[in-house]
């Protein structure tokens, strides 16, 4: 210990002009003294831990306080990882394994959840990959829909900012609790995802907000123009919908905006535009990884949800880091609610924590991570049984990053 180089603790708000340092040194940002870093809005400085070399700043992570939606409607708090980095020069020596034993000791939430810069990152920590899925879908200008899609006769306004966020917040509140993944927003957490200074455009336009009497659009342009005419793209920031009409005809104004173009969305795994367009091999799709989730109390978090079927199984949990979460677990669940107990019986199947993680939204297959290996089965048509029962009636998808 009297050789270990760094300390651990936890950040004030006097620590703000080195955690700007750090993190712009970390993500290969500028560094801009004069204005704060959008997450300033966010952070909990008691629930954000610094890594020191003598009284030097050199690595920081931060946990947010959110809620978030979980199959079967539960809403329940999560601990929301973010804004790790590590100064060069003092990487892979260990600063994010301090940081994160740290952080996980504190979480007294069932769950935390993260967004992963790099993909080969935080397995080790338990964190479970592909919770929740992101469709990028790419719509030609004017592409046209079937002809049963339903876009209703309300008018999309375009509107100010200053007119828009306070229905945008209604309205985000009203549908989130019917979304699995969607997260629960504050004004802070709203200052943060509506942030739109210069550095966070990327070269596009400022946020266009329109709204639909049952739902609205944050998106941005780039423009661009050939030989042949306009060429802009829009890309949209948040496409929330009550109602399958106001969906319909808030992606129909999109589509259709004079001088506009392709339309860019980074939705849902299953949002239904895809199947609404006349031809949908013109949607180009890609899916990315989203959410990672970590069962910090895995016992908690199992009875947090709620299941698609009844099951009655006892399931050993690896979980190196978390011991108190490691052994077997007799899981019941009971018209879709379950109860987890301690218990010595023989194993029916076997998952590391992070494999029970991945499928925690009902994202993940278990029996795919079985598969892949993630999953043992001891006991014949265990996996499947469980696989059945972890799926949610949608696709998980969280529309924020954080
Ligand atoms: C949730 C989020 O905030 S995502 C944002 C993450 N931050 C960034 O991408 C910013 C740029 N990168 C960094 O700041 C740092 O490199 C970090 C935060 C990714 C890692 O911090 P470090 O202090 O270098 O990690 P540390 O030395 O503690 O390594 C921890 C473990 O992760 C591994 N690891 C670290 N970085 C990487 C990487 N980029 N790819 C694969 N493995 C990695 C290490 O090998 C080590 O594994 P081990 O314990 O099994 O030996």
């Amino acid at each position: 210990m009297g050789d270990d180089p760094f300390t651990v603790r936890v950040l004030t708000p006097r620590d703000v002009v080195s955690l700007r340092r750090v993190l712009a040194s970390a993500f290969l940002t500028e560094l801009d003294d004069g204005r704060p870093e959008r997450v300033e809005h966010v952070i909990e400085f008691d629930r954000t831990v610094g890594v020191f070399q003598d009284d030097d700043l050199v690595g920081v992570s931060a946990v947010l306080s959110r809620e978030i939606t979980l199959p079967g409607g539960a809403v329940a708090p999560t601990a929301a990882l973010t804004t790790a980095g590590v100064r060069p020069g003092y990487q892979r020596k260990g600063v994010l394994n301090r940081l994160v034993s740290t952080l996980v000791d504190g979480i007294d939430e069932a769950f935390a959840i993260l967004w992963a810069s790099e993909g080969a990152i935080y397995s080790r920590f338990g964190c479970g990959s592909l919770a929740s899925d992101l469709l990028h879908l790419e719509l030609p200008h004017g592409a046209p829909f079937h002809a049963g899609v339903d876009i209703g006769e309300a008018l999309v306004r375009e509107v100010s900012r200053a007119e828009a966020l306070p229905v945008l917040e209604e309205l985000y509140d009203r549908v989130r609790t019917s979304r699995v993944g969607w997260l629960g927003r504050t004004g802070r957490s709203w200052e943060f995802h509506l942030a739109d200074d210069d550095r966070y455009r990327d070269g596009l336009s400022a946020f266009r907000f329109a709204l639909h009497p049952r739902g609205y659009v944050v998106y941005r342009v780039r423009t661009a123009w050939d030989a042949r005419g306009p060429k802009d793209e829009l890309h949209v920031h948040e496409l929330v919908a009550e109602t399958d009409v106001a969906h319909a005809a808030l992606y129909r104004h999109l589509l259709d905006l004079g001088l506009g173009g392709e339309v860019k969305h980074y939705t849902s795994a299953d949002d239904p535009v895809v199947h609404m367009l006349a031809d949908p091999r013109s949607a180009i799709r890609h899916r990315n990884d989203a959410l990672w989730v970590r069962l910090v109390h895995v016992d908690r978090a199992l009875e947090l949800r709620h299941y698609l079927s009844d099951v009655d199984a006892v399931v050993e949990v690896l979980d190196p880091l978390v011991p108190r979460n490691a052994g077997r677990w007799h899981l019941t669940v009971e018209k879709g609610r379950a109860t987890v107990r301690r218990t010595d019986a023989a194993p029916d199947a076997t998952a590391d924590v992070a494999a029970l993680g991945s499928a925690f939204l009902g994202g993940t297959r278990l029996t795919v991570l079985a598969r892949a290996g993630r999953v043992r089965e001891h006991t014949p048509g265990t996996v499947a049984a469980l696989s059945t029962a972890f799926l949610g009636d949608h696709a998980p998808h969280c529309p924020e990053l954080f």
